[in-house]
């Protein structure tokens, strides 16, 4: 599967997410299944996602002592998940007993780290203590998730060049904060056009609102794949 695609389905429910899913192609996208959906709905969720067809990047965020965050992604890649993610800020033991938990039980699930939340500007990062730029922060969490055997990050588009020319081109640069031009910025800071991302040096772009919450869905789809299209040419 080539595309970039990652559609984020924040639904309150597997119910509540079904129509949008059964009008997609598991060929032309990945989904995301997060922490509302998955709360409600549990493994029954990523079951029925994957005899669809799909891959899942189940986004939990594991952030916790390194035991801890080992055995949920152990319980989460157990589940067949294509993509798991840490927060990278637990720190270089934990993302390592994440990392030896996958590789001692052979399981292949893509092992990535959330630098910085693309929500977060430079003064809310500051609020929490860390005087770096967020871009600076990023580059730094995205060296430490390297060194700890992740296969890559998520990060905003803006950062994905410099993680790129820091990680090397094989490190995933998982992109979230996509807004295309018809699309509104809600609770996003760093964002970047479909287009401007892939660009940027993004691998996969996860795009959630401007799809799910359009007035027609599928046709946010169809926008955003042909904005893309530019690049096959
Ligand atoms: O890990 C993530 O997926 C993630 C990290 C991050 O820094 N920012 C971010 O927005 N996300 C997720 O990406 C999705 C973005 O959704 P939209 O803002 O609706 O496109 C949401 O499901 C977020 O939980």
């Amino acid at each position: 599967m080539s595309s970039p695609l990652i559609i984020a389905l924040d639904h309150a429910s597997l119910d509540a997410a079904l129509p949008l899913v059964d009008q997609l192609d598991p060929q032309r996208c990945r989904l995301k299944v997060g922490k509302e959906l998955f709360v409600r709905s549990g493994p029954q969720t990523l079951k029925t996602l994957h005899q669809r067809g799909f891959d899942v990047f189940l986004d939990l965020k594991f952030h916790d002592i390194p035991n801890t965050v080992a055995a949920a992604v152990h319980a989460a890649a157990d589940h067949g998940v294509w993509m798991v993610n840490v927060h990278a800020s637990g720190g270089r033991q934990m993302m390592q007993a994440a990392r030896d938990v996958l590789v001692k039980n052979g399981l292949g699930t893509h092992l990535i780290a959330v630098t910085v939340l693309t929500s977060m500007d430079d003064d809310t990062l500051a609020e929490t203590g860390v005087m770096r730029t967020t871009g600076d922060q990023a580059l730094h969490l995205a060296g430490l998730a390297r060194d700890s055997g992740m296969d890559g990050v998520v990060c905003s588009a803006l950062e994905a060049g410099d993680v790129a020319a820091r990680c090397g081109d094989n490190f995933l640069r998982v992109t979230p904060g996509i807004r295309p031009a018809f699309a509104q910025r809600d609770d996003q800071s760093r964002i970047m056009t479909p287009l401007e991302a892939i660009e940027a040096g993004s691998t996969h772009l996860v795009i959630g609102r401007p799809v799910t919450r359009a007035s027609d869905p599928m046709a946010a789809l169809v926008a955003i794949e042909q904005e893309l299209s530019v690049l096959e040419r």
